[in-house]
């Protein structure tokens, strides 16, 4: 089985969770894609959602399937969120944001009462940290913003190497008009403590550690999908 094979696998058993009528949050990225194609196949057949997508990309993959959205504000409270990651541990933190979309993908999760992530078992990890963590910043002051952040990592015993996000020649910009430090700190032990640092510097707008949003995930690999609770 393939990676793509595998994500489909999640996806197919987080769309088991999806009941008729619920108020449905959709994540961002490849995986979150299939969970997409797979949705709009049951949409096609009368299944009801409404949908708020977490990002520009998702939701016009939303919209040439014919998966009905509405925004956050029309909806502001969600029945479940399924969404993808770019790491995650056996407590369900995640670090996500790897396509971008996690400030929207957090304020979806957030009001969400479930949220499920889907991958494939590659990114199942003991202690996060080999993937970079990306850190949304605000385009004003992004130098200081930096500086703060290597301040309260090197405070964290976190050292490693920052790079802001390109696309092509340019700098990658978020759908909320921000800039993306991908900061390689290598193990982080404490996704708590390293939260609360990030959240106390005024030119971080988010990050993608996700701590107590996930409550499941569905992980699958050569053998299939399974479920993984959050561990304790
Ligand atoms: O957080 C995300 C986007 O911001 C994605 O969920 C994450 O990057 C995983 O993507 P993929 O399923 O393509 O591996």
């Amino acid at each position: 089985m393939d990676t793509r094979q595998m994500k489909i696998k999640a996806a197919e058993l987080a769309l088991s969770y999806v009941e008729d009528g619920m108020r449905l949050g959709i994540g961002t990225g490849s995986t979150a894609e299939e969970f997409v194609r797979l949705l709009a196949e049951k949409v096609a057949g009368g299944f009801k959602v409404q949908g708020v997508p977490t990002s520009e990309r998702t939701a016009r993959l939303c919209v040439e399937l014919g998966v009905p959205l509405m925004s956050l504000d029309e909806m502001p409270e969600l029945d479940l969120t399924i969404d993808g990651a770019d790491e995650l541990d056996r407590r369900l933190t995640l670090i996500k944001g790897g396509g971008g979309a996690l400030l929207r993908e957090k304020i979806v999760a957030a009001a969400s009462s479930r949220m499920i992530v889907i991958a494939d078992e590659t990114k199942l990890v003991e202690t996060l940290g080999a993937y970079p963590l990306p850190i949304e910043i605000n385009v004003f002051g992004g130098v200081a913003t930096r500086i703060s952040i290597e301040k309260a990592a090197v405070k964290l015993g976190l050292t490693g190497t920052m790079a802001l996000r390109m696309s092509g020649d340019d700098l990658f910009m978020t759908d909320g008009g921000h800039y993306i430090l991908d900061a390689s700190f290598g193990r982080i032990p404490d996704a708590e403590a390293l939260s609360r640092a990030l959240h106390g510097i005024p030119g971080v707008v988010e990050h993608g550690l996700f701590i107590g949003l996930a409550s499941l995930a569905v992980v699958a690999g050569e053998d299939g999908a399974r479920v993984i609770e959050p561990s304790a």
